[in-house]
């Protein structure tokens, strides 16, 4: 069977894209994780799953798979992605969209300047939102890892972050410390593990070491989490320019229960067309 898919990216975060709206697709966690390996697969950080809604105030599924071949709750610049390819793939041609996900609504609108901004949700600091083990709701956690005691922050955006401040994210330890925060067993569920140095009140610069993918060029929700993290902590304004490596998000949250909103781009790379066997299909 031919499954037709596209492969997306948003700031170098990268994704392919299936339309499980025409094709029935079913996948199992081996091939995910075949056709994420950037040697032997088409190579991605994140596969998409379009699909459709289960109610009719909503417009779309969205299902996230890490390339490990794990299912997650979300993902922010895929959501970015999955409003642009539901709109160039003519499944929708509203320009703001309402998509149920794992954990929540969430609401991406195509802006006039080819950018895309998305209605994230609002964040969640409760330790067993997280899931986080901690004994009460602080907005500094101490974290021990190997004696030494990190500073940081949870935050939920659908999915696990834990946040610290570094004073220069080129010498961070994101490869040696990022897996360790990973998979500390105060995680119940792993985390995203996000590196973020201050500029200025208005402006981040963040690398985050994404659970089961590893240190991505740039990650959404990550930025979200650290922005609102700063916030929090009195270190930023409500408005925030985030540089990543692969390029530069603006996020805004205005406290409390407002909802987190992100603005970035979403491209398009290529269509491609692959064949499955056995009991994976696409018809
Ligand atoms: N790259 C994403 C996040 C993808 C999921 C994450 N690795 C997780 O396991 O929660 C983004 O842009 O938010």
């Amino acid at each position: 069977m031919k499954l037709q898919f596209t492969k997306m990216q948003g700031l170098g975060n990268d994704f392919m894209v299936i339309d499980g709206v025409n094709q029935q697709v079913r996948l199992s966690t081996s091939t995910i994780r075949q056709l994420g390996d950037r040697y032997f697969g088409i190579g991605f950080d994140q596969l998409l799953l379009v699909e459709p809604a289960s109610r009719a105030d909503i417009d779309f599924s969205y299902r996230i798979f890490n390339n490990d071949g794990g299912e997650v709750e979300q993902c922010g610049n895929g959501a970015r992605c999955f409003a642009r390819f539901v709109h160039d793939k003519g499944l929708s041609l509203k320009k703001e969209i309402a998509v149920e996900t794992a954990r929540g609504v969430i609401y991406p609108r195509l802006e006039d300047d080819g950018n895309v901004s998305v209605n994230m949700g609002v964040p969640q600091f409760a330790p067993q939102e997280i899931p986080f083990i901690a004994d009460s709701d602080l907005i500094i956690h101490p974290l021990d890892i190997d004696g030494v005691s990190f500073a940081i922050s949870v935050v939920s955006m659908g999915n696990p972050h834990a946040v610290q401040v570094v004073a220069d994210v080129d010498v961070a330890p994101v490869a040696s410390i990022g897996p360790k925060i990973e998979t500390h067993p105060r995680f119940p569920a792993k985390v995203n593990a996000g590196f973020m140095q201050i500029i200025s009140r208005d402006e981040i610069r963040l690398r985050v070491f994404e659970r089961a993918a590893g240190e991505t060029l740039a990650c959404g929700t990550g930025a979200c989490a650290a922005v609102v993290a700063g916030i929090r902590r009195g270190l930023l304004n409500p408005r925030v320019r985030v540089h990543t490596h692969g390029g530069e998000l603006t996020i805004a949250w205005a406290g409390g229960s407002a909802a987190v909103w992100m603005t970035g781009p979403a491209v398009s790379v290529f269509d491609g067309t692959i064949n499955l066997q056995g009991e994976e299909y696409a018809a």
